[in-house]
């Protein structure tokens, strides 16, 4: 088995490990929002031992900045670190009494010790291990990536689907997904004010608060009766944990239902949306460097970044990069986006098109209605189920889901009389492009 890895440059052969993380579950209390019986963690579980790290100490990452403070420079940590947060953040009511708060805590959440022993990161023989539990080949990492892999927290391994975004494999710290747990996912919050947007978004969308949330951000959101549709097009939200990696960096992270794991072969797309990417607060050189890096994305409305296609003739992944999304234009944007509906023997899956674009149809109807919030930057990610082919007809087959992620620059409008007509512009397009599909290379 194996995974093509396609990037703007060049394309990689690599084998791959299928097999399966563990499923047992943990069952956990500690949670106000409801939850599938699966169960998750509690914030404040015991974590593994800390030391400091000269690069990104704990105190960096607990650094909160003001608004928008930063989120126009450069902030990587050449470690891969771009995370910030509080020290503790944990789930808890708006309104609630002394002892649900408790109950939120869990019982106690005791607090690592600084350790400065190496032999707390993984040795050659578990970080191949845990290569394997990420289909990935040691041979096409870079050190810095090697570095953070050595460091992933005991009982985590980085998330096996992730597509876009910061991961661990491009040597920044990524999605983690907890051994045992396959249907949610931590996100590290990201550094400075886009991280105290995003748990902003998430705490008022859900009517939740953590140590970490500023329900100013977002006042409509937080008083509006009426979220569940927006809600059911984002992935379910459980609160805020804190996670140490095996070097002591702790981190904040959003625990979020992984939209992949009812899949057996899920074939994953994530495409940036919005004509423009940056939000009203930009610097100057954030606008430039956008500008410069994808000049499509004002014509498009859109970018791919990343994707990846499970071809069931050879049981293989296929995996294309953000440098390969960067590389689309508009010329070649029908062929790029044709490929993730690829099976490998010639046919397309056009089952899947067809009920794509009837859930596009409904985000473009809510989309329409909706005058609240400004959406920049966020990703629509489309999943599909990669395996056999269902019989030609049997349209109940065919399991797609689409939703909506990444909301460090979302903001409420000022005027709530308009829609967002930045993002509304991408996905209109993106289905233009499924309907010349379908009239095309599909049939
Ligand atoms: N709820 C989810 N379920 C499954 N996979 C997800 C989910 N959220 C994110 N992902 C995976 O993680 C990737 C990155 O997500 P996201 O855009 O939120 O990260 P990010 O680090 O904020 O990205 P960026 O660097 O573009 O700001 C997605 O492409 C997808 O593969
Ligand atoms: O996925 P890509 O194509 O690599 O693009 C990055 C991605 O859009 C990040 O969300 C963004 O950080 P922001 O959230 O701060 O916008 C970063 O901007 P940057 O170049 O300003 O760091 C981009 O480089």
């Amino acid at each position: 088995m194996s995974t093509t890895f396609t990037s703007g440059e060049e394309s990689v052969e690599s084998s791959i490990d299928h097999s399966q993380i563990p499923m047992d579950q943990e069952k956990v209390d500690g949670c106000l929002l409801s939850v599938d019986d699966e169960g998750y963690e509690t914030p404040g579980k015991k974590l593994p031992p800390l030391v400091k790290h000269n690069k990104a100490t704990a105190k960096d990452c607990n650094k909160k900045l003001p608004e928008n403070g930063g989120s126009d420079v450069a902030m990587a940590e050449d470690d891969g670190y771009e995370t910030g947060g509080k020290k503790q953040v944990l789930l808890k009511p708006k309104t609630g009494t002394a002892k649900e708060a408790r109950k939120l805590r869990g019982s106690g959440s005791p607090r690592a010790e600084p350790s400065d022993r190496k032999s707390d990161r993984l040795d050659d023989k578990q970080l191949e291990k845990l290569l394997d539990e990420i289909f990935v080949e040691r041979d096409s990492l870079t050190d810095s990536a090697l570095h953070l892999l050595r460091l992933v927290p005991d009982g985590y391994v980085p998330l096996p689907h992730q597509v876009g975004g910061h991961r661990h494999i491009d040597g920044k710290l990524g999605f983690l997904r907890r051994i045992g747990q396959p249907h949610l996912l931590y996100k590290p919050v990201q550094f400075g004010s886009k991280g105290v947007r995003e748990v902003s978004f998430y705490d008022a969308l859900y009517g939740v608060s953590t140590h970490l949330g500023d329900p100013s951000i977002f006042p409509s959101l937080c008083n509006s009766s009426n979220n569940s549709l927006l809600q059911s097009i984002l992935p379910m939200y459980h609160g805020l944990t804190t996670i140490a990696d095996r070097a002591g960096h702790k981190c904040d992270h959003l625990i979020l239902e992984d939209i992949t794991h009812r899949f057996t072969h899920p074939c994953i797309l994530d495409l940036k949306m919005g004509q423009r990417v940056w939000d009203d607060h930009a610097h100057p050189d954030k606008i430039e460097r956008e500008l410069k890096k994808y000049p499509a994305q004002e014509r498009l409305g859109f970018r791919i970044t990343g994707m990846r296609i499970y071809k069931p003739f050879t049981d293989d992944y296929v995996y294309y990069d953000r440098y390969y999304g960067r590389s689309v234009t508009e010329d070649t944007a029908l062929s790029a986006i044709t490929k993730f509906f690829e099976v490998g023997d010639g046919s397309h899956r056009t089952d899947v098109v067809n009920c794509i674009m009837d859930k596009l149809t409904e985000f473009i109807n809510w989309m329409e209605k909706q005058n609240t919030l400004s959406l920049f930057a966020t990703s629509l990610l489309i999943v599909y189920e990669g395996g056999p082919t269902p019989a030609a007809g049997d349209k109940q087959q065919t399991q797609v889901d689409i939703r909506l992620v990444d909301f460090a620059h979302t903001y409420e409008k000022e005027r709530d009389d308009t829609q967002d007509a930045n993002a509304l512009f991408g996905v209109r397009n993106f289905t233009q492009y499924l309907e010349h599909f379908l009239k095309t290379a599909g049939q």
